[in-house]
């Protein structure tokens, strides 16, 4: 993994953050041993045509890329050399949002294909937990980072957004994937 902090300027989180009050966030129920369940945080997915997202049962289209987030995209590629073509926009809006343990590997994804995570808004732990030796490594992510989770580890690694009772302010945090287009038809 790969952690940059201050990927983006304090004027680059700014103009993402006006953005993204004008997304399309939606609190999705997902189904969980049978039961359908709210998530505990709203998401919103954008992409390339045809670059549709399917998690537990729920299949979503995306949605044209916005501009600044294309942007950030773009910066993505130049600087960091990350191909994507879809992001999944997940919204805390406080310390009891959370997201369990998973890996990001959905089989839509590019076998080979790296994952990248930006943070805006509050600071909140981001915790990688080996598959069979349960080693947990802690990264506590802040406005502007990026963090680059690399091919191969989704095989061996799961990663949480733990809930953080004290947090009173909302985070939001994009991930970028690359996905074969019209995977699902
Ligand atoms: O909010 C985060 O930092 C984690 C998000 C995540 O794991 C995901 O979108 O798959
Ligand atoms: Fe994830």
């Amino acid at each position: 993994m790969t952690w940059i902090k201050g990927f983006l300027s304090a004027k680059q989180q700014q103009l993402l953050l006006n953005e993204v009050d004008h997304y399309p966030l939606e609190r999705v129920s997902i189904e969980v041993y049978g039961k359908r369940h709210p998530i505990p945080r709203t998401q919103a997915w954008f992409g390339d045509l045809g670059c549709d997202y399917h998690y537990s049962k729920l299949h979503i289209s995306a949605l044209p890329w916005p501009k600044v987030l294309s942007r950030l995209r773009q910066k993505l590629f130049t600087e960091h050399q990350i191909q994507s073509n879809s992001v999944l926009v997940n919204r805390y809006a406080n310390g009891h949002d959370c997201m369990g343990w998973h890996s990001d590997d959905e089989p839509e994804i590019v076998k080979g294909s790296a994952i990248a995570s930006v943070t805006l808004g509050a600071c909140r732990d981001f915790v990688v937990r080996h598959k069979t030796t349960q080693t947990k490594v802690n990264f506590t992510l802040e406005s502007g980072d990026l963090l680059i989770m690399h091919p191969g580890m989704q095989q061996d690694w799961q990663h949480a957004l733990p809930k953080r009772l004290k947090v009173t302010e909302p985070r939001i945090n994009f991930t970028f994937r690359h996905v074969i287009p019209h995977y699902y038809r």
